[in-house]
């Protein structure tokens, strides 16, 4: 099935995400917004065809399949919802809801209507990423020992949707799920024993900086480290009994481009410098500057929920519902251990 996109909400990562759409020539027909000034100024600068002042009229559009859901964490649910309940496939921005009661209703409304349901943890479908899943799966490393993973950003208090927790506030929510999802990648879910976390905690009441420790068998550990308030290291190293993947440079990790892998190495002799990989991006064509740091990279993301409705799949076998879910557990779990609770999880 071809693709026809729909654009929910019209703010910045919309426009990123719509850049990268037209980008790859693919069909945008239609966007919206709560406010039909906002939703005309945001078609005229993309060239769309239509512009909605309502979602509920981006919903009703016949000629939009499947809606790219780009407003705040806590409006997602509602919007997800009302999509699928239109019969629309959907692609919606991380994290998918606010805690796993809304993941969960979602992921079972999509799964009654047939529908395609993808939380856009964009990191997955970047070839970088997709080759460290080829080598850790080969086996060629043996097992993973340990994985540490970090990524971080300043972002000032003029951001409201991190710092305000009825807009869904926090860092762990934001960007401590990214690191989270290089551990959920290197390990067996089947093996996950349990969290560890802890967060400094903005004077509003959101997480901020924090560290998410995952065991998984007896002998597996994943550390995650996020922070809202500095810029980090953005690396991920997985360390496997026959060797290790380091994935750094050019840009953040949720955003990889370069792999160093090194092999063999034993007891008293280090395993070598390592091979370099590098994945760049295909040089950009978009109609305007972008939002985000990287987010040329959404080509990839874009391309894959395409090739998935030409498949006929309903669900991505990069960041499949079943990590969806385990992401959702290990955050409200996390949230409980940090003390930050949002009003959605009240319901
Ligand atoms: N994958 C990635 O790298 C990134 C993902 N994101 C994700 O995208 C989502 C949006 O982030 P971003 O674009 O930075 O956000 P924006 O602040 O630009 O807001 C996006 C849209 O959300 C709606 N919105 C804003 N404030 C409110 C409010 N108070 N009540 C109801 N709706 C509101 C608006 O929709 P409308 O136009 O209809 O008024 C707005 O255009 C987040 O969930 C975030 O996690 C963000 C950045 C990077
Ligand atoms: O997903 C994201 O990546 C980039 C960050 O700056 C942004 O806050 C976040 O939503």
């Amino acid at each position: 099935m071809a693709s026809r996109w729909g654009i929910l909400g019209c703010g910045k990562i919309s426009s990123d995400f719509t850049n990268c759409l037209k980008h790859n020539a693919s069909q945008v027909v239609a966007c919206a917004s709560r406010t039909l000034q906002s939703s005309e100024a945001f078609a005229k600068k993309h060239k769309i065809d239509k512009a909605h002042g309502s979602y509920q009229d981006l919903f009703a559009d016949e000629d939009v399949n499947i809606v790219y859901i780009g407003n705040v964490h806590t409006h997602h649910r509602l919007a997800v919802e009302a999509a699928l309940r239109a019969g629309k496939h959907v692609l919606c921005e991380k994290p998918m809801g606010m805690n796993s009661g809304e993941v969960e209703s979602m992921l079972a409304l999509a799964k009654e209507k047939g529908l395609f349901l993808m939380e856009g943890l964009w990191t997955r479908c970047f070839p970088a990423t997709r080759r460290v899943a080829e080598i850790l799966r080969s086996g060629d490393l043996g097992k993973v020992v340990s994985v540490t993973a970090d990524l971080g950003f300043f972002i000032p208090e003029e951001v409201r949707r991190l710092y305000d927790l009825d807009l869904g506030g926090g860092g762990l929510l934001d960007l401590g799920l990214y690191p989270i999802s290089w551990i959920l990648l290197a390990f067996d879910a089947a093996d996950f024993r349990g969290s560890n976390a802890t967060a400094t905690i903005h004077h509003e009441g959101a997480d901020m900086t924090g560290t998410v420790t995952l065991r998984f068998g007896d002998q597996g550990l994943g550390t995650a480290h996020y922070s809202c308030r500095a810029e980090t290291q953005k690396e991920t190293h997985i360390c496997c009994e026959g060797g290790s993947i380091h994935v750094n440079r050019c840009w953040s990790a949720h955003a990889p481009a370069r792999l160093v892998v090194k092999r063999g190495g034993s007891y008293g002799l280090e395993g070598g410098e390592g091979e370099v990989e590098e994945f760049p991006l295909p040089e950009f064509v978009g109609n305007c500057a972008m939002n985000f740091g990287n987010s040329e990279g959404f080509i990839y993301e874009a391309r894959h929920v395409e090739e998935c409705l030409e498949k006929g799949l309903v669900e991505s076998p990069l960041w499949t519902h079943a990590e969806t879910r385990l992401l959702h557990r290990v955050l409200d779990d996390a949230r409980r251990q940090v003390g930050v609770a949002y009003p959605q999880d009240k319901n």
